[in-house]
C-alpha cells in the first residue's frame, strides 16, 4: 500500500482543496452533518495497558493518524500526537481535527498506529515519511512500532457516547498489545469533569486536550469575523484545555493567520512614492533657468532620480505579479523584488475561555524586524547611516546650500499643501461664480464661506521664514542672480545684482543672505491674495445687501478690506451677480497663481539641495528608509485593523482612539552583535517613522475593504474601511474623519548566543539607548492618556491597573543594565496591554525566538490573568511550542518542524525561552 504525507506542504495546510474534497469519483458517500465553518470531526486519544516489547521497559509513545479515503486504497498520513513519556496508559494532549472543507465521510477509514519512541531528540513529530515497506519496522529512526487499530468515521459518530475502544494489534493482526480510546469532542462541549473517562489515575496527564479547528472565532461577532476574514488568510488553529489553580478547566484557542496586507500595503506605498517622486522631478525640471553650477547639479540629480523612479516601478511591477500572496517566508528575506514586504507577518491570537471570567482575546502581531536585508548591514543600519550622512552633509556646504532635515521636511509640507489647496480654491471659486449666476444668496454665502476658509489656509501656509529664505536662495542661483519670473499684477520687484555662486555655510543652515534682494516684494505678492479675497467678500456682502438680504459678511473680520475694486464694480444698480464677481475671482486666481509659482519654485530649490549632496548615497538611503518603513507600516496597518475590529463594540476604546490615539509597542529580540546591529538600527528608524502615520476610518462603499494609503513621505494617512453598519456605530468625531494617531515604541532585549558575545566582548549601548529613548516616549503617551481621558474613566482605570508602578518598574529595569533582562519585555508588553495598545513581537525572521517569546507570553498571561495551575505552566508552554501554531509557522517558513536552535545556542537563552526536546535542531530534511 502506498503512503502519502499531508501537512508538509509549503503553506503548512493539512487539508485537501475544496475541488479535491468534492471529487468523489462519482461515488455517493455519507457526509458528516455539521454547521458551516465547524470542523467535521474532532477527537482525542488515549491508550491503555500497552505492552512493552521488552519487559519492564518504560514506554514513550505517540500515535500516528492516517486516513484511507473511500475512493482510494492508499494511506494518507494526516497528523500525530505528541510523545507521552514513561507510561503504559498515555493520555495524549494533542487531538485530531478534520476541518469543514476536508473530504471526510462516514465511510472514511482512520488508522491509528502507536509507536514507542526511544530517542525523543531524534523523533521530530511528523517530519519523516514512512514507506509501506518499513512502516512497522523497529529500525525506523528513533521509534518502533507497537500496534495499530482502524475505524470508520461513521462508527465513531454513531457509537454510544461518541467513544470507541479499539484493540491495538501487531502488524500481522494477531497479538493484542493494548487498547486505544477515540473520543469525539467539540469545543465548548467539554465541561468540568467530563473528560474523566480518559484522565484515569495517571498523574499529571489531566492537563490538556489539544485539538485543531479551522475557522477563527471572534468574541466580537459574526460581522467582524467575516470582515476580518477578508484581510486574514490561511488560519491555523489549535485548541488546548488546561487546569486552573482551583481545579477547573480553561479552554484556549490559539490562532495564527497571514494577512494580505503584507503585500497590499507595500504596493500602496510604492505607488505613492512613485507619484511623489515623479511630481518632485517634474517640479525640479520646471525650476526655470539656473546658473551653470546649479544647472549641472540639477541635470545630475534628475538623471539619478529618474533612475530611481524606474527602479520603484520595476519593483511594483514584480509585486503586482504576486496576486493573492499574503506571506513572505523567512527564506525570502533577501529577495530584491520582495524587499518592501514584511517577513513572516502573522496575527498570533489567543482566545481564552476560563471559568468565572469573561472570554478574553490576546493578540500579538509577529513579524520579522523591519530591515533592508537585500542592501545588507555591512555599514550598519538606518539609525547610524542617517546620522553619519546628516553630519557629513552639514559640514560640506560648498557645492550646495545646507537646509536642516526639519527645514527640508517643512519645504515638502508647504509644497504638498500648495498642491492640495490651489485646485481646491479654484473649485470653490467656480462654485461661488455658479451660485452668483443662479442668483442664490444662501448658496452664495455658503460658497464664500468655503472659499474664505481655504484661502485663509493657503495664505497661512506661506507664513514661514523658510519660504523667504528659499526665495532668496533661488534668486542667487539664477543666471546673474536675476530672478526671472512672470510679472506681478501689482508691479515687479527690484532686481538685485548678479550672484552666480552659492553662499558658504553659515550657522546651522547655509541659507544665503543678499543685500540687494527685495525681501518685501514677496510680502506684497503674498498679501495680494488676502486682499483679493477681501474684495470678493466685500462684493458678496454688497450684492446680498442690495438684494434685500440683511445678513452680514461671513468673512469680513480683520478689517483689512481693500474696497477699491469692490467699490468700482458694485456701483451699478440691479447688476448681474456673476458679472460683478467674475473679474474679482479672476484677480484672486491670478494672485494665487503668482504666489504658487514663486513659492513652488523656491521650495523645490530647497529639495534640490537635499538631493544634491552625495547623490547616489542619498537616494540609496531614501530607498532603504522606504523599504524598512514599508515593512513596518504593513505590520502596523494589520495590527490597527485587527484592533479596530475586535474593539469596535468597546466605547472606552473608541473614546481613547479619537482623544488620545493608540500606543503601538514593538518587542525586539535582536542581538546587538554583527549583522543584527544593523537590523536593529533599521528597525528603530522604521518604527519611529510610524509616527508619521495617522489613520482615518471611512465607510466602505463596495466589497473592496482594503485600506488605502495617501500622503507623502513626511505624513501618511491610512484610510481603513468599515461596512456601513459598523461605521454608523462609531463616535461622531471618527465618522467625521478625524485623524487617529499612533504612538510607536520599541523595547529590545537580545537573548541569544550573539547577545552573550555582545555583552562580554562587544557593545550593548545601542539597545540601552533605544530602550531609554522609548521609555520617554512611553511616558509621554501615558501622560497624554491620563490628561485627555475623562476623570471618571481614569479613576476607574487607575483602580484596575497600577500603571504608574509598572512604568517605574520598567524604568528601573532599563536603568539597571542587567544582562538579557527579559523583565523589560514583559513589563513593556503588560503596560501595552493595559493601555489597550497594539502588540508586536519581532526577531530577525519572527520564526524561532519570536515563537519562544509569544508562547511564553501566552502562558504567562494564562498564569497571571486566568489562574493557570502553576504545576502546569511548563507543560502548557511545551505543549504550545511542540504542537501549537508556532511550530506550524516554522514549517511554513523552512518546510521543517524544527526551531533553528542548536544546543549551544539554547544554553545561552534565558531559561523560559528554550523549546522542549525534539522540537529544535538545524533543518536537515
Ligand atoms: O543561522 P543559525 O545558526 O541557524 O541561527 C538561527 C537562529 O538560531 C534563529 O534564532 C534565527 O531565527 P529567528 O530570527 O526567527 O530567531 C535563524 O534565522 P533564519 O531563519 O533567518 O536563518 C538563524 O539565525
Amino acid at each position: 500500500m502506498e503512503i502519502k504525507e499531508e501537512g508538509t506542504s509549503e503553506e503548512g495546510q493539512h487539508f485537501l482543496s475544496v475541488s479535491q474534497a468534492n471529487d468523489t469519483g462519482g461515488a455517493q458517500f455519507t457526509s458528516i452533518q455539521k454547521s458551516a465553518n465547524e470542523p467535521q470531526l474532532e477527537f482525542i486519544l488515549a491508550c491503555k495497558d500497552l505492552v512493552a516489547p521488552v519487559r519492564d521497559r518504560k514506554l514513550n509513545t505517540l500515535v500516528q493518524i492516517s486516513v484511507i479515503h473511500p475512493t482510494e486504497q492508499s494511506l494518507t498520513r494526516y497528523s500525530s500526537t505528541e510523545v507521552v513519556e514513561g507510561t503504559r496508559d498515555p493520555l495524549f494532549l494533542t487531538g485530531v481535527i478534520f476541518p469543514s472543507e476536508y473530504p471526510i465521510y462516514e465511510e472514511t477509514k482512520i488508522k491509528l498506529t502507536v509507536y514507542d519512541v526511544k530517542d525523543k531528540s531524534r523523533d521530530t513529530v511528523r517530519t519523516s515519511v514512512l514507506s509501506e515497506h518499513n512502516k512497522d519496522s523497529p529500525s525506523e529512526v528513533g521509534r518502533s512500532f507497537l500496534g495499530c487499530a482502524s475505524f470508520k468515521v461513521g462508527e465513531l459518530l454513531k457509537s454510544k457516547e461518541q467513544l470507541l475502544s479499539l484493540n491495538l494489534r501487531t502488524s500481522d493482526g494477531g497479538k493484542v498489545v493494548g487498547t486505544i480510546e477515540v473520543i469525539a469532542v467539540k469545543m465548548g462541549e467539554i465541561e468540568d469533569g467530563e473528560a474523566d473517562h480518559i484522565t484515569t489515575d495517571v498523574q499529571g496527564q489531566k492537563c490538556a486536550l489539544v485539538y485543531e479547528c479551522t475557522a477563527p472565532e471572534s468574541v466580537s461577532g459574526k460581522d467582524n469575523l467575516s470582515f476580518l476574514n477578508a484581510v486574514l488568510k490561511n488560519p491555523v488553529c489549535k485548541l488546548y484545555r488546561f487546569p486552573t489553580s482551583d481545579n477547573k478547566w480553561m479552554q484556549i484557542r490559539e490562532q495564527m493567520s497571514e494577512s494580505i496586507l503584507s503585500f497590499h500595503i507595500p504596493k500602496e506605498l510604492i505607488s505613492l512614492h512613485i507619484k511623489e517622486d515623479l511630481c518632485r522631478n517634474q517640479e525640479i525640471k520646471e525650476l526655470g533657468e539656473l546658473s551653470p553650477h546649479w544647472d549641472n547639479l540639477r541635470k545630475n540629480v534628475l538623471t539619478h532620480c529618474d533612475q530611481m523612479v524606474n527602479m520603484y516601478q520595476d519593483i511594483l511591477t514584480e509585486l503586482n505579479k504576486e496576486t493573492g500572496s499574503s506571506f513572505k517566508s523567512s527564506s525570502s528575506k533577501g529577495d530584491k523584488t520582495l524587499e518592501f514586504v514584511p517577513v513572516n507577518l502573522h496575527l498570533q491570537r489567543m482566545h481564552v475561555h476560563s471559568p468565572h471570567l469573561k472570554d478574553a482575546l490576546y493578540d500579538v502581531i509577529t513579524v520579522g524586524a523591519p530591515a533592508a536585508h537585500f542592501q545588507g548591514f555591512k555599514n550598519g543600519g538606518l539609525r547610524k547611516l542617517l546620522h553619519r550622512f546628516e553630519t557629513e552633509r552639514r559640514n560640506t556646504g560648498y557645492q550646495f546650500i545646507y537646509y536642516s532635515p526639519e527645514n527640508t521636511a517643512k519645504a515638502k509640507e508647504v509644497l504638498s499643501n500648495i498642491n492640495q489647496l490651489q485646485p481646491l480654491i479654484a473649485t470653490h471659486a467656480d462654485l461661488l461664480l455658479n451660485s452668483a449666476s443662479q442668483h442664490s444668496p444662501d448658496s452664495l454665502k455658503n460658497s464664500l464661506k468655503m472659499l474664505s476658509e481655504k484661502t485663509e489656509l493657503f495664505v497661512h501656509a506661506f507664513k514661514d521664514q523658510l519660504v523667504r529664505s528659499a526665495l532668496l536662495a533661488l534668486y542667487t542661483a539664477r543666471p546673474g542672480g536675476i530672478l526671472k519670473k512672470p510679472p506681478s499684477p501689482k508691479g515687479s520687484p527690484e532686481q538685485g545684482p548678479p550672484q552666480d555662486q552659492p553662499s558658504p555655510v553659515q550657522g546651522q543652515d547655509s541659507i544665503p543672505h543678499h543685500s540687494d534682494y527685495d525681501e518685501e516684494e514677496w510680502d506684497r505678492v503674498w498679501a495680494n491674495v488676502g486682499k483679493s479675497l477681501n474684495c470678493v467678500i466685500a462684493m458678496v456682502d454688497k450684492l446680498i445687501e442690495r438684494d434685500g438680504g440683511s445678513e452680514g459678511s461671513s468673512g469680513d473680520k480683520d478689517g483689512e478690506k481693500d474696497l477699491s475694486l469692490a467699490d468700482s464694480t458694485a456701483s451699478h444698480p440691479r447688476e448681474d451677480w456673476y458679472e460683478q464677481l467674475h473679474p474679482l475671482i479672476l484677480t484672486l486666481k491670478d494672485c494665487m497663481g503668482e504666489v504658487v509659482s514663486r513659492a513652488k519654485q523656491s521650495l523645490t530649490f530647497v529639495l534640490l539641495q537635499e538631493l544634491a549632496y552625495s547623490l547616489p548615497q542619498c537616494l540609496m538611503l531614501t530607498l532603504r528608509r522606504d523599504i524598512v518603513f514599508s515593512q513596518a507600516l504593513a505590520g502596523l496597518v494589520c495590527g490597527f485593523t485587527i484592533k479596530l475590529h475586535t474593539s469596535l463594540h468597546d466605547p472606552d476604546f473608541l473614546q481613547q482612539l479619537h482623544t488620545v490615539g493608540l500606543m503601538v509597542q514593538f518587542e525586539g529580540l535582536l542581538s546587538t552583535y554583527s549583522d543584527e546591529i544593523g537590523m536593529l538600527e533599521d528597525m528603530a528608524v522604521g518604527i519611529s517613522d510610524l509616527k508619521k502615520v495617522a489613520f482615518k476610518i471611512i465607510e466602505a462603499k463596495s466589497n473592496d475593504v482594503l485600506p488605502v494609503v495617501t500622503g507623502r513621505r513626511e505624513h501618511y494617512v491610512v484610510e481603513v474601511k468599515l461596512p456601513a453598519r459598523m461605521f454608523e456605530s462609531l463616535p461622531f468625531q471618527v465618522k467625521e474623519g478625524q485623524l487617529l494617531r499612533v504612538y510607536p515604541v520599541l523595547f529590545n532585549v537580545g537573548i541569544n548566543e550573539q547577545q552573550t558575545l555582545a555583552e562580554r566582548f562587544g557593545d550593548v549601548s545601542l539597545q540601552e539607548s533605544i530602550n531609554q529613548e522609548n521609555f520617554e516616549l512611553l511616558k509621554e503617551y501615558y501622560t497624554v492618556f491620563m490628561e485627555k481621558l475623562p476623570p471618571d474613566y481614569i479613576s476607574h482605570f487607575q483602580e484596575q491597573n497600577d500603571l504608574k508602578g509598572l512604568l517605574e518598574n520598567l524604568h528601573q529595569n532599563i536603568q539597571a543594565k542587567k544582562r538579557k533582562n527579559v523583565e523589560i519585555m514583559w513589563l513593556a508588553a503588560t503596560i501595552c496591554r493595559k493601555l489597550n495598545g497594539i502588540r508586536f513581537t519581532c526577531c530577525k525572521s519572527a520564526k524561532d525566538r519570536t515563537s519562544m517569546s509569544v508562547t511564553l507570553e501566552q502562558c504567562s498571561i494564562l498564569r497571571d490573568e486566568h489562574q493557570l495551575h502553576k504545576d502546569f505552566f511548563i507543560r502548557a508552554l511545551d505543549c504550545m511550542r511542540r504542537e501549537g501554531c508556532r511550530i506550524e509557522n516554522v514549517l511554513k517558513n523552512i518546510k521543517c518542524r524544527k526551531y533553528a536552535f542548536n544546543m549551544l545556542q539554547l544554553m545561552a537563552f534565558p531559561k523560559y525561552y528554550r523549546p522542549p526536546e525534539g522540537t529544535y535542531g538545524k533543518a536537515d530534511t
